[in-house]
This record gives C-alpha cells, sequence and structure tokens, in this order.
C-alpha cells in the first residue's frame, strides 16, 4: 500500500480514502469491504454467526493481503487495535494516517447504524477513550476532522504524502 487511513468509527476513512485515491490516481482498498467480499456476507452477519473473534481473524487476513497490493488501504475503526495489525502495518513501513473525531463528531456522523456492531451510541465515548493509544502508536501523521469538510482534508494528507516523497527522493 501507499498509504493507510486508521482511526476510529465514523471519522472518515471510506469516505476520505476514496477521494484520496481519486486524487492520486491509486486503487482504493476498503478493508471492510474486502473483508464481506471475502466472506460472502454483511459485517453483522459475520459478527452473529463467528463473533468478534471471527470478524477480527478474517480482518487480519485481509490486512495481510491488501498490504501487498498497492493503493489506499482504509482500514476498518478496530483494525489498528489489534496488536497483530500493528506489526503487520509497522512491518510494512507504509505511511499511516490517523483520522480522529470527538465522540459527539461520530455519533452525528454514525448515529446508532445495525451495520456497525460495535458503535452503539451509550459505549462510542468509552470504547473511542480506551484505542485512542493503539492508534497513536502507529500514526505517522494525525488529522482532526471534526471542522473539516472531506474535500479539504483530502487535500492536506495528499500535501503531506507529496511532501514526504520528496524528502525520501
Ligand atoms: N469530514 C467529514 N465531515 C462530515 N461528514 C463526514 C466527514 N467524513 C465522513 N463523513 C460522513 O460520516 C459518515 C461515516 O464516514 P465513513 O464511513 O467514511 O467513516 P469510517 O471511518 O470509514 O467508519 P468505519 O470505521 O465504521 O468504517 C458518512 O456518512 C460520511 O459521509
Ligand atoms: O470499530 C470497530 O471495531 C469496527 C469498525 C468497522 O469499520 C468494522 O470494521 C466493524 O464494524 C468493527
Ligand atoms: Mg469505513
Amino acid at each position: 500500500m501507499n498509504v493507510v487511513l486508521i482511526g476510529f468509527m465514523g471519522t472518515g476513512k471510506s469516505t476520505i480514502g476514496r477521494g484520496l485515491a481519486k486524487r492520486l490516481a491509486l486503487t482504493h482498498v476498503d478493508l471492510d469491504e474486502l473483508i464481506v467480499q471475502q466472506s460472502g456476507c454483511s459485517i453483522p452477519e459475520i459478527f452473529a454467526r463467528s463473533g468478534e473473534l471471527g470478524f477480527r481473524q478474517r480482518e487480519t487476513a485481509c490486512l495481510k493481503a491488501a498490504m501487498a497490493r498497492s493503493g489506499v488501504l482504509s482500514t476498518g475503526g478496530g483494525t489498528a487495535v489489534q496488536a497483530a495489525n500493528r506489526a503487520v502495518l509497522m512491518a510494512a513501513k507504509t505511511p499511516v494516517v490517523w483520522l480522529t473525531a470527538t465522540p459527539e463528531t461520530v455519533l452525528k456522523r454514525i448515529g446508532d447504524d445495525p451495520n456497525r456492531p460495535l458503535g452503539r451510541p451509550d459505549q462510542l465515548a468509552t470504547l473511542l477513550a480506551e484505542r485512542t493509544q493503539a492508534y497513536q502508536a502507529v500514526a505517522d501523521l494525525i488529522i482532526h476532522t471534526d471542522d473539516e469538510t472531506p474535500v479539504t482534508l483530502i487535500d492536506q494528507i495528499a500535501f503531506w504524502l507529496t511532501a514526504q516523497q520528496q524528502t525520501q527522493a
């Protein structure tokens, strides 16, 4: 992968990843979509049939497959929380961008979405606080999304990636 987006549910990883890939003329891979494709069933169905553990096993397998490809990878909200997945990300030496948002923003954006089994409104703030350190541990760039439009966020990340490439050239 050329760049990986991590962060909590509703921070915009899928939205920004899709737009960033278009901007950079790269392929976009959405890890949640890849898991659904490979499993042949929806995320809530995977959680119902195989539990969170079953979902996490599929997520790690798909992450490894995705990291072997080029493009922009939008991870799921829990991907970087798993130590095994953080090891995969660090080994790849791909730039990792952490998208952040407050629990209030997340709630406004995702509401009570049945497609996010861990996105219960009354649990969002606690879950976000528990996960923050894990995201931070692998982040090369932190982008606060609360008051920015997707287009502005794509501009910021594209600018940073170009500067990174120039430093390395
Ligand atoms: N910067 C933004 N400003 C306003 N709305 C946004 C912004 N980014 C994303 N959204 C909206 O928030 C919702 C969730 O975005 P998205 O699905 O991209 O989040 P995500 O990080 O991929 O979540 P998940 O971890 O559950 O996959 C969408 O309706 C999207 O249009
Ligand atoms: O935050 C999480 O743990 C999740 C977020 C979604 O992207 C999906 O990966 C799934 O619903 C789990
Ligand atoms: Mg997403």
